[in-house]
């Protein structure tokens, strides 16, 4: 008997026949708009390795490799610090470990924003370096000519507007957006104008819950928000907020476990083991067969 291999396109690995899920495309995800009113909410998470993304995969529509990593995983203040080296490595080793959602990878703040040529340079080479099926990129009207460009040569963005984490400077702080009229008008602008631009399907984050409802009525793309609306078209959580790792959250996360007490719990065990030299015993130690 033998047993017949198919070449994982995205991994290059040999993996056993049949290949567990189809994976999902991008045009597929933005179809989703027009599936009608019954259509289930898509569902995204940030992954940022590979076996997190393994257990994450089967249950999502789109994994994003966030530019979140500079806090959650490097403990950097802010994202601005993130560099396209860390959003390549970890990009990689999360299309490895996923089979059947598609993969986003955010643009690191100054990999992208002075011109679209520039944008192409990083796009390109976290496409070429990562296998993933598209990039993410903050901004509206004034990234729409680079969304655009990019489209025109073969690479899907995922545009990002509201609260845009690498503006935190200019915007004064993590605050919700759209409270006045005028940031509310500015902010329609915006979306319409990356829907507009060819963005496949927009992140909408921390606005007015009436403005999120009022944007994805308005746009043909699908709209994923966080701190948005349940009337988006699909939702996103850091992965790491939602399993309740850390203490202090955002307003918009909802906690669904809490397994920094089980870190630190299983951490007390292991000390207190070692220190009475309870581990390791016989089950764990090498010795001659009898
Ligand atoms: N772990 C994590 N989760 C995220 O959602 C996230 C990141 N990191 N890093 C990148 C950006 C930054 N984001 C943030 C960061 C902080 C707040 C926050 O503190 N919000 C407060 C209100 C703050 C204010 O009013 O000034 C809240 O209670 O919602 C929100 C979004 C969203 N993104
Ligand atoms: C919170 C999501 C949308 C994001 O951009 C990130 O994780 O970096
Ligand atoms: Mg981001």
């Amino acid at each position: 008997m033998s047993t017949t291999f198919t070449i994982d396109t995205a991994t290059s690995r040999a993996t056993p026949t049949p290949a567990p899920m189809k994976r999902l495309t991008v045009p597929a995800i933005q179809r989703r708009k027009f599936e009608g009113k019954t259509t289930e909410p898509l569902v995204m998470l940030t992954a940022y390795t590979a076996r997190q993304a393994q257990l994450l995969d089967p249950h999502c529509d789109m994994l994003l490799v966030g530019d979140s990593l500079g806090q959650v995983i490097y403990g950097l203040p802010s994202t601005l610090a993130v560099t396209l080296d860390m959003m390549c490595a970890h990009g990689a080793a999360v299309v490895r470990g996923s089979y059947h959602s598609v993969v986003i990878i955010d643009m690191p703040f100054g990999s992208y924003e002075a011109s679209p040529q520039q944008a192409f340079a990083s796009a390109s080479r976290i496409m070429a370096e990562t296998g993933a099926a598209a990039v993410k990129l903050e901004g509206g009207q004034a990234m729409a000519e680079t969304i655009s460009f990019l489209g025109q040569r073969g690479i899907p963005v995922m545009a990002h507007v509201g609260l845009t984490p690498q503006a935190v400077n200019a915007l004064g702080g993590y605050g919700a957006r759209g409270k006045s009229q005028q940031e509310h008008a500015k902010i329609m602008a915006d979306a319409r104008a990356v829907a507009d631009a060819g963005a496949f399907a927009m992140v909408l984050e921390g606005v007015m819950e009436e403005l999120a409802v009022a944007v994805t009525d308005s746009v043909d793309v699908p709209v994923i928000g966080i701190g948005a609306s349940a009337h988006c078209d699909g939702q996103v959580l850091v992965t790491e907020d939602m399993l309740g790792m850390f203490e202090r959250v955002p307003r918009f996360v909802k906690r669904f476990d809490t397994i920094a007490q089980s870190i630190d719990s299983a951490a007390q065990r292991y000390a207190a083991d070692v220190r009475s030299r309870a581990f390791p015993t016989e089950e764990q130690v090498y010795r001659p067969k009898k």
